[in-house]
């Protein structure tokens, strides 16, 4: 028989905190070893499992790194980017899987994370959900089909009033998926924002847009336009339970691998 795999979350009491912490006990290969929080977090000392509204069952919100990760064998992590790059340094002096949502992180930050994945194994995606994933996969098929017939390529997307990055983690996937299907380096080609006078659309780039407002969990669009019609591919997130339940599911498949920086097509089996 498998082993349960014990898992520490941290950013606990945030909104994505809880939606883990559900979807942790809910998963019977699972367990939850650990629950951390910032500093002065007025969750600190409260059951963990009180905070989505079961029984008590010992776990209590902590800010004493050691006593929430030293047990577990994978970190899942949807905090700010500062503070996952000490908890991807503290895994990988542990050994310590670490799967991290987090959005918003820099180029530089990428490359400090993919240097602590040489020392344990990091999956790192801007979004967690099988349908997200399969969009991506979508995009950069569509992308690379229509390449040669020249069809401009724009990300929208809109989230609650309380994200605090832009464009989101899952619009730069998106992009990227595109570049992918073009073959050129998103970097070189995205246009973040328009304003005022800006000219006619640059041949080849990818545009971005950015709503924010309300409770919107998660919806985005690939549009393609081409002379005379156009594709949108889309998603809408309901719940923040599909973004949990596939961080839980990379959690499963991270034990078993070799240190690495991995992503969401790893787990899926998707790059075999
Ligand atoms: N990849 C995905 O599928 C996915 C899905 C949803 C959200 N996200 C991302 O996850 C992140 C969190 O989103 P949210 O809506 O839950 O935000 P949130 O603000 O509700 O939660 C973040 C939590 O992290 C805690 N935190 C911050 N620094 C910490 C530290 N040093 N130690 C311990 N806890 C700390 C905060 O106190 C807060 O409770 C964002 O970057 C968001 O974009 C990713
Ligand atoms: O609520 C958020 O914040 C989300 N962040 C991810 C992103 O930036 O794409 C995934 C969707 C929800």
């Amino acid at each position: 028989m498998t082993q349960t795999v014990k898992i520490a979350v941290v950013g606990a009491s945030g909104r994505m905190g809880r939606a883990l912490i559900s979807a942790v006990s809910q998963n019977p290969k699972t367990v939850l070893v650990g629950a951390l929080e910032r500093e002065g977090a007025d969750t600190i000392g409260v059951d963990a499992h009180t905070l989505i509204g079961e029984t008590a069952n010992e776990i209590e919100v902590t800010a004493d790194k050691d006593q929430a990760l030293a047990n577990a064998d994978v970190i899942i992590d949807f905090t700010a980017p500062a503070a996952t790059l000490a908890f991807a340094d503290y895994a990988a002096q542990k050994g310590i899987a670490h799967i991290v949502g987090t959005t918003g992180m820099s180029a530089d930050d990428d490359t400090k994370l993919a240097g602590f994945a040489e020392k344990t194994t990091i999956m790192k995606s801007g979004n967690m959900s099988m349908g997200v994933i399969m969009l991506s996969v979508l995009v950069e098929r569509a992308a690379k089909a229509l390449a040669a017939q020249d069809w401009d390529i724009e990300v929208l997307e809109m989230h609650h009033k309380h994200k605090v990055d832009a464009p989101s983690g899952t619009a730069l996937l998106l992009g990227d998926a595109a570049a992918a299907g073009r073959g050129i380096d998103l970097a070189d080609k995205s246009v973040r924002v328009r304003d005022g006078h800006t000219g006619a659309r640059e041949e080849g780039s990818i545009g971005f847009a950015t709503l924010r407002g309300g409770s919107v969990v998660g919806d985005h669009s690939v549009l393609f336009a081409g002379n005379g019609e156009s594709i949108t591919l889309s998603h809408r997130a309901e719940d923040r339970g599909i973004f949990a339940r596939g961080a839980v599911n990379a959690a499963i498949w991270s034990v078993s691998q070799k240190p690495g920086l991995y992503s969401m097509r790893d787990v899926l089996g998707l790059n075999d």
